[in-house]
């Protein structure tokens, strides 16, 4: 998918939601343990009560690969689901991947030609040759992950040589690398006081921003200096959303939490005149 298509689909929805399907099978409503691929039917359901409000789908790889085979099974017929469905909407294999130039291109066929996603998120920290594999291919996004949500994000990425943040040269030399067109960066939620920092070295790349929901981040905050004329945003919340609740309506109550959030996106977009 091409940036402007995403875009687009931001302007029609009033919404720069996505939704993380980090579905845990201990936290899944009891009537599902019945079903051939519970996980896949959780995934289902949650899309289907979605959709409308949401302009991507961010499946976290690990909870699907703790499952096994199964797990592995269940990813393919989600990013399958959505294709067929709801072609429209961006897909993000949340992977956090990264090694050396070949074993890099076998992941990015992986996540990319085999499974089908738009997107992989992809840790930087081994360079240039770990990444550039991603960005050869054309209309697919490349997520590098800059500063992310959690509290370890400190040990390293805010640490300073030459007064320059390891997050800020991931940001600026990535900049540097071929076809970095295809760049999209995770900035956390958690860290509203740096995006004018990150804003300043990316004015225009899209963020995947998460921690907003179960992590406290608040979406307000995020769009102060994370807002483009480009929109340039995608929030994500997963727990937030997807375990709204653990009975028999989960589906619906996770339409309503991500309902909501979509709101207070249209009111951020109406008054910046987007
Ligand atoms: O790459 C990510 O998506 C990611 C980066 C980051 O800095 N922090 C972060 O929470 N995530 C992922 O975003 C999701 C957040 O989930 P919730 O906290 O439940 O909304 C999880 O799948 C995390 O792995």
């Amino acid at each position: 998918m091409e940036i402007h298509q995403l875009v687009q689909q931001i302007k029609i929805k009033k919404s720069f939601l996505c939704v993380g399907l980090d579905t845990d099978t201990k936290l899944l409503p009891k009537y599902l343990a019945g079903a051939d691929d519970p996980i896949f039917e959780f995934n289902k359901a949650i899309i289907d009560a979605t959709h409308f409000v949401t302009v991507a789908y961010k499946p976290n790889v690990a909870f699907y690969e703790a499952q096994g085979e199964k797990g592995w099974l269940a990813l393919r017929k989600t990013v399958r689901y959505i294709k067929d469905n709801y072609p429209e909407i961006f897909t993000i294999a949340d992977a956090k991947r990264g090694d050396i130039g070949n074993t890099a291109d076998m992941y990015a066929r992986a996540f990319f030609d085999d499974l089908g996603f738009d997107s992989v998120t992809v840790a930087p920290y081994m360079g240039r040759d770990s990444v550039e594999p991603f960005l050869a291919h054309p209309n697919k996004q490349t997520i590098l992950l800059a500063l992310t949500s959690n509290p370890g994000a400190a040990d390293f990425q805010l640490g300073t040589t030459d007064q320059t943040a390891l997050f800020e040269k991931v940001l600026e030399t990535s900049q540097t690398y071929q076809n970095a067109h295809n760049l999209m960066y995770v900035v956390g939620a958690t860290r509203p006081e740096y995006f004018q920092q990150v804003r300043k070295i990316v004015p225009n790349s899209f963020l995947l921003v998460p921690g907003v929901g179960a992590q406290g981040g608040s979406l307000a905050e995020v769009c102060k200096y994370g807002l483009t004329d480009n929109i340039g945003l995608l929030v994500n919340a997963s727990r937030a959303v997807i375990y709204a609740s653990s009975e028999a309506n989960f589906a619906e109550k996770a339409g309503e939490a991500a309902f909501k959030l979509q709101e207070e996106m249209r009111a951020i977009l109406n008054k910046a005149g987007i």
